[in-house]
């Protein structure tokens, strides 16, 4: 097993669904997978693989913000072998084209995370998705937005005044891991696409239930499986 994953090598497909929330892996592996066993349960971030229409694929909580990501990212792809992730997450809508449980897949992700500041040595690297994944995500799904989201390091934001020039440049939505899976996707070799699901609204406040946002984002959850394994 690897630090943080236990899983034996074989038992984690090449391609991955990535929810930030393990109990949303779980609902993930029990509703859209066949034969799901459990492959690791450390620190309650849950994995899980399966079979989709005869094609095998695992399911693994990522846990909140790009470090949490990052850990379980970089051992999925340097001691397992994974080869495709796609982040199945919700975030928060910044402007009101965009309404709750809307699709938003992420053609690239801002960030204001150090990670890749320190990585990077002050140039800005721009973290992008697939784009073979983007493009069958898109195509299964005609009624997502597809642009740019922030991935933040903070869901609580000390400067929410900044999210307008963001949304000035074109950014849809707020969410916290997109920008470092792409960064180690990227590093790797590996493809990678975030599709989230809106859970609340930062301009008018409406909201889901924690309940919802674990068990009723199906629909992402569809297109992420179509794109990946379609
Ligand atoms: O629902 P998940 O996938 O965890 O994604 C979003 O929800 C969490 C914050 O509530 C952050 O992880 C954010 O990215
Ligand atoms: O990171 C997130 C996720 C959902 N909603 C937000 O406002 N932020």
């Amino acid at each position: 097993m690897s630090t943080h994953i236990g899983a034996q090598p074989g038992d984690i497909a090449p391609v991955v669904l990535m929810p930030g929330d393990p109990l949303r892996a779980r609902w993930i592996a029990e509703t859209s997978l066949d034969d799901a066993e459990c492959y690791t349960e450390v620190r309650g971030m849950l994995g899980y693989t399966g079979t989709w229409n005869g094609h095998r694929v695992s399911v693994q909580g990522s846990g909140m913000g790009q470090p949490s990501l990052a850990i379980y990212a970089n051992e999925l792809f340097r001691e397992y072998d994974v080869t495709t992730v796609v982040r199945v997450g919700s975030c928060g809508a910044l402007t009101e084209k965009v309404a709750v449980r809307d699709l938003v897949i992420a053609a690239g992700a801002c960030t204001d995370s150090s990670m890749n500041a320190i990585a990077f040595e002050g140039l800005h690297y721009a973290p992008v998705a697939d784009f073979g994944l983007l493009r069958d995500a898109a195509a299964a799904a005609p009624e997502a937005h597809v642009g740019l989201i922030f991935s933040s390091d903070s869901f609580y934001s000390a400067r929410p005044e900044l999210v307008a020039r963001m949304v000035d440049y074109g950014v849809l939505a707020v969410e916290m891991e997109a920008a470092a899976l792409y960064t180690l996707a990227a590093k790797h070799g590996a493809r990678a696409l975030a599709i989230c699901t809106v859970s609340d609204h930062v301009v008018t406040g409406e909201e889901t239930t924690a309940q919802e946002r674990e068990q009723t984002f199906g629909r992402m959850v569809e297109v992420a499986l179509t794109a990946a394994l379609g």
